[in-house]
Order: structure tokens, then sequence, then C-alpha cells
């Protein structure tokens, strides 16, 4: 079946009413307390970062790409959207659909083509690697988002077009919104760039580099990059497609210009968004399996196989990647496990938010160092964790690149989840062990888990085998009543 049938603005890939407040309920989410241990398998949906690496790679190959178990949710949606409007055909391969919708078939674009206007969401894939992209194509191209995305750091994109030699106009100075005019081509070559905010600057630059002229050679000055694997993944997503990509120290990278080849790939499960379900069992207890944990991965989610031992958790991977992870006694029956301290400097932004959420429950004060670039997320994480623990009743000092969290006598609130996914399942977290909580925004999951409702209740039933809810009117997914 053809997902995509552009016809102009009203176009919507798989269907109107998959965010639509019918669907994903606008209000209060009041999260379930844990009554009993766990003891359930979770499968989870595919890598929004490998998934959207992917869409764009596949729009700029050489040959047709078929992508098994995608991630299918607002980001991913959106970045299907983008390289559709820039050329590509995207269409569902009949047979396999995963339990969490249908694999995709993408033809790349014959040229790209300009003249359209780019809707980014509050997603810093989208917004970070869409323009080097877009810089191929002929025309005018504008990117925009949500109100919150005007707050995210765009500096290190659009002074890299800049250098590479386009027009781009952007009246917010660094911010969404911007416009640019690709003429075609890239020359390519040397440029260095400031990506100290965002790995994704990086990223965005690396996909698109095998199509310029001469390639790319990327210099990175300024203070550290966050978030190395993830430029890690974008290399070695380059590498199976045939491109010589590969660090040159630290913080320069090489490209060499050449084609890019289609490729038939099954996406890993997203491991970061394993996190909120493998650490409910330091607060719930019990045992959490994940199926299909790659054994070797780029995924910055598998530093959970190193973190979840320092909260007192038990965890093997199987050779045919069962990853489980057990808690004899989590904080609901009585457990209790010391406070942790964790530098992120080289583990990026993603697990933080969860982590700091079920520190509140240490039994000492617990520190995690090195995450000033998560103010430059979804929303300001470092802030927005600082508010809503204290506001549960713990002891929070908020520094500018730490956070320093004391226990106290928790407490129900309303938890507030700042349009962030990974704020939501943190207040999901807390909810197991503090009755009381209420998320004021669970919807804003979708972003990358928009099953995350019926899983999470799932878990906590013991059974995570019901099968997504499917609506017609929906291409068969991502439909799930809250
Ligand atoms: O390349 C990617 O797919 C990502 C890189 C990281 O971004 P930052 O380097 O901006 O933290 C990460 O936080 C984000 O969720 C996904
Ligand atoms: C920071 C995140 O997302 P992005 O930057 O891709 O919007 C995230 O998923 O935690």
């Amino acid at each position: 079946m053809e997902i995509f049938n552009y016809s102009g603005p009203d176009f919507d890939i798989y269907g109107d009413q998959q965010y639509d407040p019918l669907v994903l309920d606008d209000g209060p989410w009041p999260a379930p307390t844990a009554t009993e241990a766990l003891d359930v398998e979770v499968e989870i949906p595919g890598s929004k970062s490998i998934t959207n690496r992917e869409l764009v790679l596949a729009a700029l190959a050489e040959e047709p790409t078929t992508l098994r178990h995608p991630l299918h949710a607002r980001d991913t949606q959106l970045m299907s959207e983008a390289v559709h409007q820039l050329g590509a055909q995207i269409s569902e391969v009949e047979e396999g659909a995963g339990r969490y919708g249908p694999n995709l078939q993408i033809t790349p674009a014959a040229e790209l083509e300009g003249g359209v206007s780019i809707d980014c969401g509050l997603s810093g894939n989208v917004m970070r690697f869409v323009p080097p992209m877009a810089a191929l194509a002929l025309g005018p191209v504008t990117f925009d988002g949500d109100k919150a995305a005007h707050k995210r750091p765009m500096s290190g994109t659009i002074e890299a077009l800049r250098g590479l030699g386009l027009d781009v106009n952007d009246d917010n100075r660094g911010r969404l919104p911007f416009s640019m005019y690709g003429t075609g081509e890239v020359e390519g070559g040397e440029l260095e760039i400031d990506a100290s905010s965002s790995s994704q600057f990086v990223s965005g630059l690396l996909l698109a580099a095998p199509r310029f002229k001469k390639g790319l050679t990327l210099k990175h000055v300024g203070d550290a990059v966050p978030s190395l694997p993830h430029i890690e993944m974008t290399l070695e997503s380059l590498r199976n497609r045939g491109v010589d990509a590969h660090s040159i120290d630290e913080r320069t990278w090489r490209v060499e210009p050449g084609p890019i080849s289609g490729i038939d790939l099954t996406i890993e499960p997203d491991l970061s968004n394993a996190a909120p379900f493998l650490l409910a069992t330091v607060v719930a207890g019990g045992e959490v399996r994940i199926p299909n944990w790659p054994l070797e991965t780029t995924q910055v989610g598998d530093l959970l196989r190193e973190i979840l031992p320092q909260f007192g958790a038990e965890v093997t991977l199987s050779a045919d990647g069962l990853l489980t992870c057990r808690v004899e006694r989590g904080i609901v029956q009585g457990g209790s496990f010391e406070g942790v301290t964790m530098d992120f400097s080289d583990a990026g932004g993603e697990l933080v938010p969860n982590i700091a959420a079920v520190c509140a429950f240490a039994s000492s004060e617990s520190k995690l160092t090195s995450i000033g670039h998560l103010r430059g997320h979804e929303t300001d994480r470092v802030t927005a964790l600082a508010t809503e623990l204290t506001a549960i009743g713990a002891e929070v000092d908020e520094l500018d690149e730490a956070l320093v969290i004391r226990p106290g006598e928790l407490h129900g609130a309303e938890w507030k989840c700042y349009e962030d996914h990974r704020m939501a399942t943190s207040g999901a977290l807390v909810g197991l062990a503090v009755e009381g909580i209420t998320l004021d925004d669970v919807k804003s999951t979708s972003k990358t888990l928009p099953q995350f409702v019926e899983l999470w209740e799932g878990m906590l039933a013991g059974d995570t085998s019901a099968p997504v809810e499917t609506d017609p009117t929906t291409n068969g997914f991502l439909t799930t009543e809250l």
C-alpha cells in the first residue's frame, strides 16, 4: 500500500487521527502504583535514532531500502514526511508487519526537490539531519516546528550550512524557524563547527556528506561534544551502506564522496525506551525481560547493562538476545539501594531523566554530572527534573551541569511533562511507589513510544502481549486509546 499520496497541506502519512486528542487523550493520567513484584517480557518498538538515520540515507541512496520493524512514532513520522517532501517515495511492505506497524520500502529521490516547508515538530533528529540533506535540493526549503522547538539550539547546523556556501535566513538567530536556499549541489571539503550543544549537528552533516562533491572533513571546535556514541552510530550506518566514513580523532570526522547503497535492514529495539521498563524493577522489584536486545550495538541504551547493577539489579544477556533484569527486593517490597554518582559526558542525555527519577528512592545522595546539554533537549531537562523531583518531596540541588538528589519524604503531586517523553516516563517510574502522582501530559510519549501507556499497564498486569489496538483509518497501527 502506498503510504504517500502527497496532496498538499492536508497530507498526513498515517491518517489524521494518530495524534488527535480523540486517540491520545489530552487529560491527566494517574500513574499506577505497583502492588506486586514484576514478572514480564516487554517487546520494545524500533530505535528512533536508527530509523531516522536510515530514512535519511534511504532518500539519498542509489537503490531502494527496506526497513523492517522501524519505529512508527511522531519523530519518525515527521522524518518520513520530510524526506518524502524532498522527493523520496515511501510505501508499506505487504508482508511481515511487526507488532508495532508495517515494514517500509523507501525509493530514493531521483533529484531532491526544494520549494517545501518542513515541520520538525520537536524532533532534534529532523531539525538537525534534514537541513544538510536539503542543501542538495534545488530551491528554497523552510524549517519550523513546535513552539518548544524554537528554543532548541540550531546554530551548529545553520553556521555549517553557511560554511558550505548556502544562503540561510534565520531571524530567530541560531534557532528555528529558518529558511535556506539550495543550489542543487554542495562542494563540501573541510568545515569547522561548534557541536558542543548537540552531537546531532555532526551526525546530520556526515549523513549527507557522501553526496557532497568533495565529501566532508568535519572538525569540531569548542567544548566537548555530547553523545559521542550517536556519532559512532552515524558512521556505522554510513559504512553499512558502503560509504567510507571514519573518525580521524575525537573531534574530527571524514566522509568520502561516493554512492550510498540500498539496504534491507531490521531495526534494533530502542534501548533508551527500554530504560523505564528496566528501571521499574528497581522500584517495583521482580523481573523484566526485553527480547531482541542486540548483542552488538552503537545505541547508548546498551549502557543500561552497566548502569542497572549500580542500582542493585542483576542483568544478564543471553546469546539469543534476551535481556533479563532482576531485583530481589524493590522499593515497594522495602528494599533499598545507595545513591549513585554518574558522569554522562560519554553517555548523552537520553537515559538521564529516568535515572534521576529512580535516584529519588536512594537511601543516600546521588550526583549526576556532565548533563548541561540536556538544557537544550525537548525541554530544559535539568530544571524540569529539579522542579518535579522537588515537588514530590526529594531534596534537589540544580547546578549548571549537574543534579544532586537527596532522599526526602516522597508524596503525590501533579508531575509536569513539559512535552518531553522522557519526563513523562520518569513520572511513571516515580508513580510506581508513590501514590497520587498524576502526569499532566502522558501523550508526550507519542514522540518515540506511542504505546507507552499500554505497555506500562501491561507490565504491571504481568502481560504485555495484548495486540496493539488498530484502527483501519490509520493504516492499521498506532491508535492506542488512553
Ligand atoms: O543522533 C541522535 O539520534 C541523537 C543524539 C543525541 O542528541 P544530543 O547530542 O543533542 O544530545 C540524543 O540525545 C538524541 O535523543 C538522539
Ligand atoms: C533528546 C532527545 O530527542 P531529540 O533530540 O532527537 O529530539 C531524546 O529522545 O531524548
